[in-house]
């Protein structure tokens, strides 16, 4: 084996480094947006209103599409993650009332 650092692989692993840090902060993002939904789901009860609100929900489709196009990403793949973000804030906030 030798000594010698390859420098191909070197920056793979910066690469590779610097991607495990944004997929931890996905997360911690991910995590902070369902927190908030405790909170929803808290102000739904009080205000007997039901988990799932479509209006809003199409809002916040509507941004993330719009948000994918000013960062010059897919669409339609990033509908697809806050689709399933919403599913997400839905099974948390079931829980919680
Ligand atoms: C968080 C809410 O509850 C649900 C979850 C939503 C979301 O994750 O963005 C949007 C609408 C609701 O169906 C809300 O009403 O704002």
């Amino acid at each position: 084996m030798s000594e010698t650092p390859n420098p191909e692989e070197m920056s793979l692993d910066e690469l590779r480094r610097e991607i495990e840090d944004i997929d931890r902060e996905i997360v911690e993002l991910i995590a902070r947006r369902t927190y908030v939904a405790d909170t929803v789901a808290a102000v739904k009860e009080d205000r007997d209103l039901p988990t799932t609100d479509e209006s809003q929900e199409e809002r916040v489709m509507e941004r993330a599409g719009e948000n994918a196009e000013q960062f010059d990403v897919d669409a339609n793949l990033v509908k697809a993650i806050f689709r399933l973000l919403i599913e997400l804030n839905k099974v948390e906030q079931r829980e919680s009332r």
